[in-house]
Order: structure tokens, then sequence, then C-alpha cells
């Protein structure tokens, strides 16, 4: 397959076959070289052969292999000509991470690091399949999937004001839980407030490096300070919405008019019944993820709490922002010098919005939206600025993570004779975690070096580095 280069951070894949755009490789020489470029570039040039897509088909620097779409993956379709994708938004819909920082110093923290994570373990519910305490009736699921957020805060799982720091306010327009499957609403009644499987995490942070001292300043970030990071989504109520839909829009392939290049994209026009059908139950997952993550950070403020014996005021605990990784959305771009309707998949992409933007609150306005890339357990994880060229040239989007560079199955081959709790521990990491391969898994080795991919995105422009964090303690589904 032919690459070209653009400039040290931009790989151009040109148009070929049914191409109808080019694909845009985010990478630098180094990158691009720990990339499985058959598969992947395969997955970006497929994407690129969509109906009604835009400027070209992205690729940021985790870049790895997904359903259909790569993860690491942005795509924007036009409104009226487009189409929507499930495998463009992945199994788990609202995949994301939101982050809060404390008063809390590492010294206030560091001695109850043992007894902090153990109780998290036992308040948190973790792992494949996980129920939580919270049992819906129909009447509630239903008001969580169309109220998101707010749902969490009403019950009194945190404050109003997180969700002015959450992306789009931690709820999505047009969700009719009427489209849900059976199926999918009974998975959901019993897993809000579950942190779920392997890759999902609530990480104990410090933060070690300050980078932008205005964007910290505004984003309430000082170097020292205690952070909680939480990555999870929507749960089994997420992962049976994609699977009802994929089914159905495969039996209807057809109406599309065109032949897909790999049947994993399947897909419908967005101004189509089956298309603004999957708009709306991708939404009430959305919902459920946010309210999920609101109700999950809630419950580990007070496990902290609990375990210092200090009050709210001491703990000073704030929500930084929260964001989705794994989404479609409608948003108004300018291309070519004109406003246009688009619908941005971003899977595995996050939405880095620049300074001025409406969509982001007052405070933060300035510097641009927050953006959260955690890293891997052992390593760090980062906090980012949204930038205008983003904007300009990636439809507002950035990475997600560090992205991973060994399967699941290496990466437990890779561990083989090793303790990575006790590689951890001796860099003053505790970590817990339900699954039995949870460890191998998800050990730092497994993950491309973050650094390096946060240095790409920083230099390409499509974020801003404004703060470092180190792991104190990892909870791991
Ligand atoms: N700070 C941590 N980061 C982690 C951990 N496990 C995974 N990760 C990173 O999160 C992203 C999430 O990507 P997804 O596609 O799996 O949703 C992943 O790429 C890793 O870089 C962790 O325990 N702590
Ligand atoms: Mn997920
Ligand atoms: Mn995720």
């Amino acid at each position: 397959m032919q690459i070209k280069k653009i400039d040290d951070f931009q790989w151009l894949l040109p148009r070929t076959g049914s191409m109808r755009v080019p694909g845009i490789i985010y990478t630098n020489e180094s990158g691009l070289n720990a990339i499985k470029k058959e598969e992947t570039f395969k997955q970006v040039c497929n994407v690129a052969s969509l109906p009604g897509i835009i400027k070209a088909s992205m690729a940021m620097p985790d870049i790895h292999w997904g359903y259909g779409f790569p993860i690491g993956g942005v795509a924007a379709f036009d409104w009226e000509t487009g189409v929507i994708s499930p495998g463009g938004v992945g199994y788990d819909i609202n995949c994301g991470v939101r982050l809060a920082r404390t008063n809390l110093e590492e010294k206030d923290v560091r001695p109850h690091l043992r007894n902090l994570i153990n109780a998290l373990f036992r308040e948190i519910p973790s792992g494949i399949g996980s129920t939580g305490s919270l049992k819906l009736t129909n009447s509630e699921e239903k008001n969580v999937l169309k109220k998101g957020s707010l749902w969490a805060v009403q019950q009194g799982f945190g404050h109003a004001s997180n969700l002015e720091r959450t992306e789009d306010g931690g709820c999505m327009p047009d969700a009719d839980p009427e489209t849900l499957s059976k199926r999918a609403l009974e998975r959901g009644k019993k897993q809000l407030g579950t942190l779920g499987s392997g890759n999902h995490f609530l990480e104990v942070g410090v933060v070690e490096t300050i980078f932008d001292l205005e964007a910290a300043r505004a984003y309430g970030l000082f170097e020292g300070q205690v952070t909680l990071m939480l990555h999870t989504g929507s749960r089994g109520l997420g992962y049976q919405v994609c699977d009802d839909h994929l089914a159905m829009m495969t039996k209807q392939a057809n109406k599309l008019g065109i032949t897909l290049p790999d049947r994993q994209l399947v897909c419908a026009r967005i101004q189509s019944e089956q298309g603004r059908h999957y708009l709306s139950a991708m939404a009430c997952a959305a919902n459920y993820a946010w309210a999920n993550r609101q109700i999950l950070m809630h419950k580990a403020g007070l496990v902290l709490m609990d375990i210092l014996g200090i009050s709210p005021n001491t703990l000073g605990m704030n929500l930084v922002y929260d964001l989705c990784h794994n989404i479609a959305k409608k948003e108004s771009h300018i291309i070519d010098g004109k406003k246009q309707i688009v619908c941005v998949h971003r899977k595995g992409a996050t939405r880095s919005f620049g300074p001025g933007h409406p969509s982001i609150c007052p405070e933060y306005r300035k510097v641009g939206q927050p953006i959260l890339i955690p890293g891997d357990m052992g390593t760090a994880s980062y906090v980012l600025a949204g930038t205008q060229r983003a904007m300009e040239e990636t439809f507002g989007s950035t990475c997600h993570g560090a992205g991973r560079v060994l399967s699941r199955k290496a990466a437990k081959k890779a561990s083989r004779g090793r303790s990575i709790q006790r590689e951890l521990e001796d860099l003053g990491i505790l970590v817990k975690w339900t699954g039995r391969s949870t460890l191998a898994e998800e050990m730092p080795d497994a993950y491309k070096d973050i650094s390096q991919v946060v240095d790409i995105v920083h230099g390409a422009g499509l974020s801003k580095k404004v703060a470092k964090l180190r792991p104190m303690a990892v909870l791991k589904g």
C-alpha cells in the first residue's frame, strides 16, 4: 500500500479504487513503524469509500485495528447525504474518561493508599457482567436514557456544576428509549454504577508536571495534586445497541446501493429511518454512560473521604471534565470556507474544540476544552487542551489514549514468568483487579508509549500539552 509523507506528523494514503477521499494518518516516523500497516491502513482506506465522507478518512497516532473502522479513527459525513455506521462508533458507545481534581497532595494520600485501593475495590463493582447496587425500574431506566448525567445528579450523585464540565452537558438529545431492544433494556437495568472489565479503570493519580500554566490554572490543576481518573462506558446496554443495529443494518445493506469493502462497515443513510433509529438508540446508550461515570466518580469521592476521615471541603473534589471517545455527533464545522453540518464519528478519538468555541464552559473557553488522555497503569496519563488547528484539520479531534501495541493474547504471552503486580508496586503503584487475565492483558507493555503519542498530537497542533499525571493506585475491571 502506498503512503506518502506530508510533513513530520502527517502521512497520506492517496485515493485509489473505491476511495472517495484520501486517508490521513497523524503519526511520526517511529510511530509509523509501530503500526501494523496492512490491516490498519486498509481500514482507513475502507472508511474513505463510504458515501458522504468529507475531506479525508483520518487516523490518530494511537490507531490500531478495530471492528470495521480502526480505533483512533475520525471520519465526518455530510448530514444530508452521508451515512452513520455502528462500527464507526464502537461496541462500547460513549466509552469515555472523566477526571476529578482534589485539594489533596500526594503526602496526604500515600500513607492511606493500601486501604484506599482496597475500599475502592469493595465499593466499585468491577469485572465482566458485574452488576451494581442500583437496580432500576423500567421507568427509572428510561429516565436515565433520556437525561444522562442530569438523572444521576438528581439522585444525589455529584453536583449540578458537573454538567457544564461534561461534553454535551452529559446528555445527547433525541434519545428515545423505545428504540432499544428488550435485551438492551434488560442488560442496562442491573449494570448502572459499575466499572466493567479489562481496560476500564479508576485511577488515583498525582499531577507530576505542568506544561501550560495558563490552561492548568483554568482547569484548577497544580503540581503534586491528587486526581481521580475514570474510564468506562455504557456497559452491556451499549454493547447490545451496537450488536442489534449491526444485525438490522446488515439485513438491509442492499438499500445503500454500494458494495461495502468490508461487511463490518455496514451503515445506513443518516436521513433514513434506520439511520435515525440507530442515532436515537446510540444517544440513549451515550446518556447511560454519562450517568454511569457521574455515579462512579461520586462514589469514589465518598470512599476517599471515608478512608482519609476528611470532609467534602477538605477533599475539595471537583470535576475537571468528562469526555467521550466512542461516539458519532451532529456538529457544525467550517469546510472550504463554508459552514457545514456533519456527523463526526470519533472511534477511539477525542473531541478537541479550541479556544472560544461556544460549547466550552466559560471558565475554560479562553484556553480550549480539556482533553483527557489515559496512557497505561504503570506510566502516565495527560491532560491536553483543544486547539483551533484541530478545528481546521480534524473536525476538532485528537487521540484518545496510547493505543494497544500487543493483542490481549500477545500481552498474556509476554507477561509469562513475571509478576506485573510486583513490577508496579516497585514503581509505587498499587493495583487491584477483577478479571483473571486483566493484569497480563493490560500491562504497560501492551500499550504504545503515551508520551510519544501525546508528543505527536502536540507537534501536529491537534491539542496542546497541559499536564502529565502519574498513577498511584489503579482499580481495573
Ligand atoms: N492511566 C491508565 N490508562 C489506561 C489504563 N488502561 C488502559 N489505558 C489507556 O486508556 C486507553 C483507552 O482506550 P480504549 O480504546 O481501550 O477505550 C488505552 O488506549 C490506554 O492507553 C490504565 O489502567 N490506566
Ligand atoms: Mn470501553
Ligand atoms: Mn474507552
